[in-house]
């Protein structure tokens, strides 16, 4: 692609066209370039798109996005929050506000200046996160007591001039799949309540979609902009690296102050609101992906899965018609329980067949061939576990239904395990460092401020955050050796 003076502006690969040949999938070992080809050959995003770190969603990405979101709307739908939408234009007064006195995004923030070639009397920004579209109308709406709380969220593109390596999902400069909650209380502690009532809706969420997380509350030098406390949730990727894929924040007053958010109280006094806010973004995809392919590809959680069965015909030359009228039957029954089936009738090998499909992560393979068809049987086989098994045809639908609700929780279990296999307990600084080439290492930390900064300075990494459970068995901070019952995460970060 070039621009009006000639010059190639894409930056992307060269457009694969048809003859090149699909790449293949190297061994999830090779996490990165696994990632980055299943990204690719898993028909999730094409990172072609001229624009760096923008990226275009495949209909069968965008059909996990989709499923994964509806997760997401169902769990605040159904715990008071309501939908909405704001303007995605901030005028640069009211985005200023924020930048005077939180200091937030101004470094990341896109600017629009011109109406085609008319300059703006006001430049705009594009939201990289909506605290400064929302509350300056937060402020009209709130008046009284009786105007509380607010629990509204919107699914939204926000967009971020990130300066760090950009990555299809897990680091972009349009985030295509930003749910942003914005609460407003009466009180502080009310706040607080909602910040502990989002991180289980959180934690609800990623239990539906199988994937474990760490939750700790982040160190004060890395919370939010304008934020009292950052509640995160970290997945560890495969490669030991934490993934942040989602985020509470508690903001008491300080945006209220800003943007002069009050309500009158009983006494008739002006009483500044306290707000949250909480983020999910495209990373839950990451995760996904992440946390539960293997080296044949994608592994699906069934809610997640576009498509959650296939139905194979193993033909030969004669019996082909009665083995595609059992086919079809299957079929028709599996969707009249809502399982989203398809039937691979494709000339392919079996093998290329199964390649295909175990590549795209579907939950289940039906083969169906002439022996099966004389015992009225038909062979049924996992993606997660490649366990093979022969089913009756007569209540197919049955044991479709058993395996995919036990796949959702095994999975689960599976990456738990995996997770908690990459936590290594440390008592000193050198395990720390060690420890954090392959997982997430546990420290004790008297939690100064000074003592925090200084083992970060030796180990080379952050601090991520203070579980919010601890075992309270106390420890010696490396730091300070005085004795403590904290500990943290330390751990590489994408
Ligand atoms: N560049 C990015 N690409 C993809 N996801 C991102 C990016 N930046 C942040 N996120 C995700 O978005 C979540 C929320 O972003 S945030 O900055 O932490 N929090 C906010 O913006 C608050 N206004 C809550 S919505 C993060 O936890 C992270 O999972
Ligand atoms: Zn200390």
């Amino acid at each position: 692609m070039t621009n009006s003076s000639g010059k190639d502006v894409s930056g992307a690969k060269k457009p694969a066209d048809n003859s090149e040949k699909e790449a293949v999938l190297p061994p999830k070992s090779n996490f990165s370039e696994w990632f980055n080809t299943i990204i690719d050959i898993g028909k999730i995003m094409d990172v072609r798109y001229p624009v760096k770190g923008l990226y275009v969603w495949y209909p069968f990405g965008f059909g996990i996005r989709k499923r994964v979101y509806s997760i997401i709307r169902d769990v605040l739908d159904n715990s008071g929050h309501e939908e909405t939408l704001f303007p995605l234009l901030i005028p640069e007064n009211e985005f200023m506000k924020e930048a005077e006195h939180i200091k937030g995004f101004e470094n990341e923030v896109y600017w629009v200046t011109h109406g085609g070639k008319t300059p703006l009397d006001v430049n705009l920004a594009l939201r990289p996160t909506s605290e400064t579209a929302i509350y300056p109308m937060y402020k009209l709406w709130v008046r009284s007591h009786a105007d509380l709380p607010i629990k509204l969220y919107q699914i939204v593109n926000t967009f971020r001039y990130e300066t760090k390596h950009t990555r299809p999902l897990i680091r972009l400069r349009e985030i295509t799949s930003f749910k942003e909650a914005h609460t407003v209380h009466a009180t502080w502690d009310d706040a607080k309540a909602q910040v502990d009532e989002a991180v289980l809706l959180y934690l609800d969420i990623y239990r539906k979609i199988s994937i474990p997380v760490l939750v700790s509350k982040r160190p004060d030098w890395d919370k939010f902009p304008g934020g009292d406390y950052t509640i995160a949730l970290d997945a560890i990727m495969p490669d030991g690296k934490t993934l942040q894929i989602g985020t509470v924040h508690h903001l008491g007053t300080n945006f209220a102050k800003t943007y002069d958010i009050t309500y009158e109280n009983e006494n008739g006094e002006q009483v500044l609101a306290n707000q949250t806010c909480y983020g999910i973004s495209e990373r839950s995809i990451a995760a996904l992906i992440s946390l539960h392919g293997d080296d044949k590809g994608l592994v699906l959680p069934p809610v997640a899965a576009p498509i959650q069965v296939v139905v194979i015909p193993v033909l030969f030359k004669e019996g082909t018609e009665k083995i595609m009228a059992a086919c079809d039957k299957v079929v028709d029954s599996l969707k009249k329980e809502g399982i989203r089936v398809e039937t691979d009738a494709s000339d392919l090998r079996p093998g290329a067949k199964y390649y295909k499909w175990e590549l795209k992560g579907v939950c289940l393979r039906i083969e169906i061939g002439p022996k099966d068809l004389e015992k009225n049987s038909a062979v049924l086989v996992r993606r997660d576990t490649g366990k093979k098994e022969f089913v009756p045809l007569d209540n197919i639908a049955d044991e479709v239904k058993s395996r995919l609700s036990a796949m959702g929780d095994d999975l689960y279990d599976a990456a738990k395990v995996r997770q908690n296999a990459l936590i290594f307990p440390c008592k000193s600084l050198p395990e720390v460092k060690e420890a954090i080439q392959k997982g997430v290492a546990t420290i004790s930390w008297c939690e100064s401020t000074e003592c925090g900064k200084r083992m970060e300075d030796e180990i080379g990494a952050g601090i991520l955050g203070i579980p919010i459970h601890q075992s309270g068995d106390s420890g010696t901070c490396p730091a300070c050796g005085k004795i403590t019952p904290k500990i943290v995460y330390v751990a590489k970060t994408y």
